[in-house]
């Protein structure tokens, strides 16, 4: 083994997390499962049809248990072999000899669609907490696509690019923990010295930080009651022509409008002397064409519109992308993406990158059912040890060529000669990629893995070349949207393209750095969370009944038949709808009806339901205690499974029908945002808060500058 593979081993490790008990468990569950079948199975035979509805509960009964006994099953599977990535982004400068130059290049995509669902400093803070991150600046580039289009949001973006270059310097210079802004200021003290670790002339270096701190917090309060106060209608009517575009713009019929907010080279050629290092990453802001005549496909189409913006701009081999409410929260997320991206002898074991989503602010105890703490922990880890975890949609790196269909094994070592044979045509690239020239070249440097191309030195003057491959009709007759970009066809797009590249044979690799990588925002409301699983469970049952099928893609393709079972963890939520409200009427029926589907107490068949029933809940209860989770977010959370599943999934399940007959289509609606605090614990995040103390003091329960404001809006 060479020098080079031994230090490439050392940044990510590939731990199997040992859980013999449970899987104990999940066999005395599964034992308790199948005895209920058997008994009730033999009591239908050998009651030979007498007592009619009897046994028409009990065949009903028979077939909800048989179900849940395959659900268990699927659950089993996917948990069977947990492991977890341990990632070493310290040694990355031994990979490269400390020489950053050799860092692959990161596009950064975020992705909003609704100024008035997701407020603009929602956005803004994702997007600062991206531009500072810990990675040579020149590499990252940041894209907005805006499906609102909205004058706000652009004019939001553009005062950001201009606090950027004050705050990037500011987070990198004093270490800042976390670079979203208002978790900034709301976690951290302009008096802690102890959080920069203190040392020699300290107090001299206190009284600058406190100086530069409260200046940066002035500024980011200015920047938030700027973009607060700025209206969409008073921007458009601006006499400078800087939102000329906007004007007469309708969210869903206008051409395409591209800024380019800041270009990292322009920097480089100016005197500033804020810039520290190489400056602030480039930010450009997109809102495609849209047409009412054309389908856009919702964020999928907004990715792809994306993908091929960024491939004729900065070409960057790996795509991060966020959805607007989902921050950096760890400053290093990309070094310690990049060990895994890097870090495997064979970059099969990487396809893609994926950070379990976590939310920041949400409600205790988790009422709503939807953080998922404790199915990211079993089955998240679980589906790892498999081909992988799944793509979520947020806070994932993909490698561009992966999006691009390449198959693994191509380009790389030995097989590297072979793929630039048979590079493809001009012509099959065409098909494939659509009409402009300049994205087939960008595509193609990037199928045949050959040296990045050269950067485009000015990127306004590409501006003309990425409107036309953002236009609606771009995609016509080409493979985008299928073996191209993110999959059209399912609510759960997300889900939909991660199914598509494990099936093409790469695995995919779960990034799990403390702190935890990205932060996004759950639902606090019932309602709204409701929708969010009506819309997946949709999306689901959609990829069940099309021909990404996991089944088929497990037959025809190289999806492996465990990771299909996995993936059938939730695409059958919705299909569990119907069983579950189902087994729900039971009881109540047999009540009313003086009828039992179950044994009477005193009969001896009882104990293996009572058996059941005793250690299926004692056995999610301990998962909750082993992902230290309350017994009352226990409580919530199976409370909340039950109206789920007889609310969201079955609507869902309905809906798909009402799909497949042609009754109805089915629509993307937005989860809306909301500007609330960080919760992170002040002791962890570095000391106490001023602002946090401020807050306190007068009764709000806001402490995140320009978060208590708007809060009532929601
Ligand atoms: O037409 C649209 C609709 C949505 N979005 C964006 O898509 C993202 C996700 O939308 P959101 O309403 O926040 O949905 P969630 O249910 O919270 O999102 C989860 O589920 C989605 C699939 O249903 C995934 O795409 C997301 O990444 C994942 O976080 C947001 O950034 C939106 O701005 C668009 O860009 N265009
Ligand atoms: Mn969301």
């Amino acid at each position: 083994m060479t020098s080079a593979n031994k230090a490439k081993l050392q940044l990510q490790e590939r731990v199997p997390l040992p859980r013999t008990a449970w899987k104990l468990a999940d066999l005395a569950v599964l034992s308790l499962l199948l005895a209920l079948l058997a008994r009730r199975a033999s009591s239908l035979v050998s009651s030979g049809g007498t007592a009619a509805a009897c046994t028409w509960c009990w065949v009903a009964a028979l077939i909800c248990e048989a179900w849940f006994t395959v659900v268990w099953l699927l659950n089993m599977n996917a948990k069977w072999n947990p492991v977890r990535f341990v990632t070493h982004p310290e040694r990355l400068a031994g990979y490269w000899a400390g020489d950053d130059e050799l860092l692959p290049a990161v596009d950064m995509f975020v992705t909003t669609a609704d100024p008035k669902l997701e407020p603009a400093v929602v956005t803004v803070n994702t997007v600062l907490s991206l531009l500072a991150l810990d990675y040579p600046a020149g590499k990252l580039s940041c894209y907005v696509s805006d499906d609102g289009c909205s004058a706000v949001t652009c004019y939001a973006l553009r005062e950001a690019a201009e606090f950027a270059k004050l705050w990037v310097p500011f987070t990198r210079k004093h270490g800042a923990k976390v670079r979203a802004p208002f978790a900034y200021f709301s976690s951290s003290s302009g008096g802690g010295a102890a959080e920069r670790g203190g040392g020699g002339g300290a107090a001299d270096a206190d009284a600058e930080f406190l100086r530069a701190w409260t200046s940066m917090k002035n500024e980011y309060e200015e920047l938030v009651r700027r973009i607060e106060s700025a209206e969409e209608k008073s921007l458009v009517r601006r006499g400078d022509g800087a939102f000329a575009e906007f004007v007469g713009a309708d969210r869903g019929n206008h051409p395409t409008i591209i800024k380019v907010l800041w270009d990292n080279d322009s920097s480089k050629s100016e005197s500033d002397e804020q810039a520290a290092g190489d400056g602030v990453p480039s930010l450009i802001y997109v809102s495609r064409e849209k047409s009412r005549t054309q389908p856009h496909h919702f964020k999928a189409g907004a990715m792809n519109v994306l993908t091929r913006v960024s491939a004729v701009l900065t070409n960057a081999p790996i795509m991060l992308n966020v959805d607007c409410d989902m921050f950096a929260n760890n400053p290093q997320a990309a070094l310690h993406a990049m060990c895994l991206l890097l870090g495997f002898d064979d970059e099969v074991h990487s396809g893609f990158v994926q950070a379990p989503q976590r939310f920041y602010g949400g409600l205790a105890d988790d009422p709503f059912g939807n953080q998922m703490q404790v199915i990211f922990e079993k089955v998240g880890h679980g589906i790892a040890g498999l081909q992988g975890i799944f793509y979520c949609g947020t806070g994932c790196f993909h490698r561009r060529k992966v999006m691009y269909g390449v198959p693994p094994g191509s380009g790389t070592g030995a097989t590297k000669a072979l793929a630039a044979a048979d590079s493809p045509s001009y012509k099959e690239l065409q098909k494939k990629f659509g009409s402009s020239k300049e994205l087939i070249e960008s595509a193609r440097s990037i199928i045949t893995s050959k040296e990045a191309p050269a950067a485009v030195a000015d990127l306004t003057s590409r501006v003309e070349v990425a409107k036309q491959v953002s236009a609606c009709s771009y995609e016509t007759g080409t493979s985008w949207g299928q073996e191209v970009g993110w999959v059209y066809g399912s609510m759960t797009e997300d889900v939909l393209t991660g199914q598509r590249i494990h099936a093409a044979g790469w695995r995919s690799a779960l990034l799990s750095p403390d702190p935890p990588a990205f932060l996004g925002g759950a639902p606090t409301g019932g309602p709204a969370s409701l929708t969010q699983y009506k819309r997946w469970a949709t999306g689901l049952l959609e990829i069940v009944l099309s021909r990404h099928n996991p089944f088929l893609l497990s037959a025809s393709k190289r999806l492996r038949f465990r990771q299909c079972l996995a993936y059938l963890v939730i695409d059958v939520w919705p299909v569990r709808a119907p069983f579950e409200l189902c087994y729900a009427l039971l009881g109540p029926y047999c009540l009313i009806a003086n009828r039992s589907f179950l044994p009477k107490a005193s009969e001896p068949g009882f104990v293996v339901p009572l058996a059941l029933f005793l250690a299926y809940n004692a056995y999610n209860l301990g998962e909750y205690v082993d992902c230290r989770l309350s017994a009352r977010a226990w409580w919530n959370n199976q409370r909340m499974q039950r109206i789920t599943s007889s609310s969201a999934w079955l609507l869902a399940f309905l809906t798909v029908v009402l799909k497949t007959v042609g009754l109805s289509e089915t629509v993307f609606e937005v989860t809306r945002k909301e500007q609330q605090q960080q919760q992170g614990s002040p002791s962890e995040r570095g000391g106490r808060s001023p602002v946090a103390a401020a807050a306190r003091a007068s009764g709000s329960s806001c402490a995140a500058p320009g978060f208590c404001s708007a809060s009532g809006r929601s």
